[in-house]
């Protein structure tokens, strides 16, 4: 519930008031100061902002791996703050998805064994696993390298993989972090679209942290960070 409208809250992943600081030897670095952001069900949402400003914070604390030192974190309406650990860890493995700049994906496995792993994890059958994980193969158009394990795909295909694994268990959320950041522009061209088609057919909600205007300007919306607040890349533009 929204407490300033009391109407329901329709985002799928909302912040608010979010305070992050660190300490750097004898400084106090403020990263994140009274920021608020919000993603919406079935909505793209890139995080464009310089290096060092505070993106890879946004999203751990977004996928609930950091605590933020103020603020409420909401996903699906279900405030995370007051959460125990065991709490935050099921939300993480039912609701949220991460993609990274490298694929982390398991060598020992297989592409299809890979994706089949969290849902193993989350208690389906393995052949229900396997299907699903065959279904995300084909839909990323790497079916013909379900056996393969990820040192003999290319870049561009161990990221393919990487995004199917992070949406195998349905989350609402997907958090990406520079996911193109480390293919040759090529490459990162189609695999920013397999993964801009697969968030829309799934309807679900996408923050994709990226340094490529040309990519993040294909998305919905765009964010930028500016003294540790989220706003609008347009609005950011004029400041
Ligand atoms: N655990 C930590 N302890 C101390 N400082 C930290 C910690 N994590 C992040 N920082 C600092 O917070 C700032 C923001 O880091 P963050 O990784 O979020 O930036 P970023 O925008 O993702 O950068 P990049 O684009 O280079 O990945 C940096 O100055 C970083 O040094």
């Amino acid at each position: 519930m929204n407490r300033k409208t009391g109407m329901a809250d329709t985002a799928a992943l909302r912040m608010t008031g979010i305070e992050r600081r660190f300490t750097q030897g004898d400084r106090q670095l403020t990263i994140l100061d009274q920021a608020d952001f919000f993603v919406r069900p079935g909505e793209t949402v890139a995080l464009v902002a310089p290096s060092g400003t505070g993106k890879s914070t946004l999203l751990q604390l977004a996928g609930l791996l950091e605590m933020p030192d103020a603020g409420e974190i909401t996903i699906n309406g279900r405030q995370c703050g007051a959460m125990n650990d065991a709490e935050r860890t099921a939300v993480r493995r039912t609701e949220i998805g991460f993609v990274y700049q490298f694929h982390h994906l398991l060598p020992e496995f297989s592409a299809l064994e890979n994706i089949m792993m969290p849902q193993l994890i989350a208690g389906l059958t393995r052949a229900e696993a396997r299907d699903r994980a065959a279904q995300l193969l084909d839909y990323m158009r790497i079916g013909h390298r379900a056996d393969h394990r990820p040192a003999e795909l290319s870049g561009g295909e161990q990221q393919r993989v990487a995004i199917a694994r992070a949406v195998a268990n349905a989350p609402s959320v997907l958090l990406a972090d520079e996911p193109t950041g480390n293919l040759d522009p090529e490459t990162a061209g189609y695999v920013f679209e397999a993964l801009d088609a697969l968030v829309r057919q799934s309807g679900l909600a996408a923050v994709i942290a990226t340094h490529n205007h040309e990519l993040a300007a294909r998305l919905d919306r765009c964010v930028t960070l500016h003294a540790g607040k989220v706003v609008d890349a347009t609005a950011a533009a004029a400041l």
